[in-house]
């Protein structure tokens, strides 16, 4: 099979570093009705927590750290990386970490944020203490990002066995945030109005490996956080929980070390339906689990610990919010998760062929992280105590997600200046098993009781997301 040429990371560097400040323009983001996306979040049941989207960008895509072309060339060369970011996030650059890179010695110099970015100062009557465990993930970070900049007290409690520090680290040393490192599994004690339960078992290489630490963590985990928002009669919201799905050695695009040694991808999804026999899936649908199968400790633990929250809700009055969440995407997803989206954007970037499993007539429905955390404050502070489906009713076959991820990722190397972008080739390679064949939520419930629906459409997520993944090869850590 020809193998097209690789963009080299010089050539990734090459056009950030050539920007000025003069010729910066920002990035238009159009939602589903040809309307621009300047703000993500809305007011809902008194509860506002639109911010500017601009200011969350300039959270995620960033370098963490500025190159340098060498120890004793550092002057001006961060002024241009800024420059470069500018474009995306409209001059919030300066909340940027003045971290240094030294490609002689590959070391770096980390140093803390200049000025955290502003949050709203509210009344300590609008104040929340919000606790957030599984807060250094993928989603529960870019909660924690929307939650600090609305002016409430955070606390996230992750064992950063899939969490990253990173993820957070741009808040680490803010009068408001703490970081708690500590396994749901013992229990926790605090203060908190609210609790984002996120948090979740471990990757999918320990899957078959650690199946007991796994649903031990949907059980005790959430009996521990149930049993704090008993105590503190804090509002308790369960991400229906988390997921992790194995990925053969044979089918991963990546290699070996990277799936022991990278951080083990962690995903939430809609999992109590296991493999559907009704389409799309309405909330009141009991789901279709195999209790012994290879997916069960993820399927089954979500399902008993739904089963825990509405004990407790019906026991003992702990006022608690079930969220079924859908695939999900966004910036911060571990590239080496062996999740369709990434691997796709991955590959694209790098030149290489787009594995899609089986004949890619599978169908996914993929919600941006954005429309996510909305939803998910959205249900937090609304009465709904059902459970409420949260995702995106797109539907893709891999087959078509596949070409349309290769169009974007070429796109975005020639708005970027790449004249003509390498085109991949798509194969095809085993289907795992257990594949669910259709996967696509009926968010009717979300739309009446929270008036909420995904605003992103998936190629201005998938947009964004190359960016991101791009920003992280022009920084080397991917
Ligand atoms: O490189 C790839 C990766 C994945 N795929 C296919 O793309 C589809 C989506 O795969 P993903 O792994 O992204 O997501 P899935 O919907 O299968 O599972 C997801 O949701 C349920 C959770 O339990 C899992 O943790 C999560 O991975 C699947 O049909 C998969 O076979 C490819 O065709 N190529």
């Amino acid at each position: 099979m020809e193998q097209p040429t690789l963009p080299s990371s010089a050539s990734l560097l090459e056009f950030p570093l050539k920007m000025t400040a003069s010729n910066v323009q920002s990035i238009r983001t159009l939602d589903k009705n040809g309307g621009e996306i300047t703000s993500v979040g809305f007011e809902r049941f008194g509860f506002d927590c639109e911010v500017p989207l601009d200011v969350v960008r300039s959270l995620y895509l960033r370098p963490h750290y500025v190159i340098t072309a060498s120890d004793d060339e550092t002057d001006g060369i961060d002024t241009k990386e800024e420059d470069s970011h500018a474009r995306f996030t409209k001059g919030h650059a300066a909340y940027q970490s003045k971290s240094i890179y030294h490609p002689q010695s590959q070391s770096i110099s980390y140093t803390t944020l200049t000025r955290f970015p502003p949050v709203k100062l509210l009344p300590p009557s609008g104040r929340k203490r919000v606790l957030v465990t599984g807060g250094a993930g993928f989603v529960g970070s870019h909660l924690v990002d929307r939650l600090m900049l609305l002016g409430h007290e955070v606390t996230v409690l992750d064992n950063f066995f899939t969490g990253s520090k990173t993820s957070v680290s741009h808040w680490v040393g803010h009068p408001n945030f703490e970081l708690v490192r500590h396994d749901v599994v013992e229990p926790f004690m605090i203060e908190c109005d609210q609790i984002y339960h996120l948090a979740c078992p471990a990757s999918p290489v320990h899957y078959q490996f650690n199946a007991v630490k796994t649903i031990k963590t949907s059980f005790q985990g959430t009996l521990n956080m149930l049993g704090l928002a008993k105590r503190t009669k804090a509002r308790f919201l369960l991400t229906s929980t988390s997921g992790e799905r194995f990925i053969s050695l044979r089918q991963s695009a990546f290699p070996l070390w990277t799936r022991f040694f990278s951080h083990p991808f962690k995903f939430l999804s809609a999992e109590v339906y296991g493999d559907p026999e009704v389409h799309p899936q309405p909330e009141d649908y009991w789901g279709h689990v195999n209790p012994i199968g290879p997916r069960a400790c993820y399927d089954e633990g979500k399902r008993v610990a739904e089963t825990l929250t509405y004990g407790f809700h019906n026991q003992d009055g702990v006022d608690v919010r079930v969220a079924r969440i859908f695939n999900t995407y966004g910036p911060r997803m571990n590239p080496y998760d062996g999740r369709v989206v990434s691997n796709f954007i991955v590959q694209a970037l790098r030149g290489q062929d787009l594995t899609v499993y089986g004949d890619g007539s599978q169908t996914r429905s993929f919600q941006y992280i954005h429309d996510l955390v909305d939803g998910l404050i959205a249900l937090m502070n609304s009465s709904e105590t059902r459970p409420v489906n949260i995702g995106n009713g797109d539907e893709f076959t891999i087959l078509e997600f596949a070409q349309l991820v290769r169009d974007i990722v070429e796109d975005v190397q020639r708005a970027d200046g790449v004249a003509a972008p390498p085109r991949v080739n798509i194969i095809h390679e085993g289907l795992p098993k257990d594949d669910p064949q259709k996967r696509r939520p009926d968010t009717t419930r979300a739309k009446e009781t929270l008036d909420w629906q995904p605003r992103w459409t998936v190629r201005m997520g998938l947009e964004e997301m190359v960016r991101y993944y791009k920003a992280k090869m022009a920084e080397g850590s991917l």
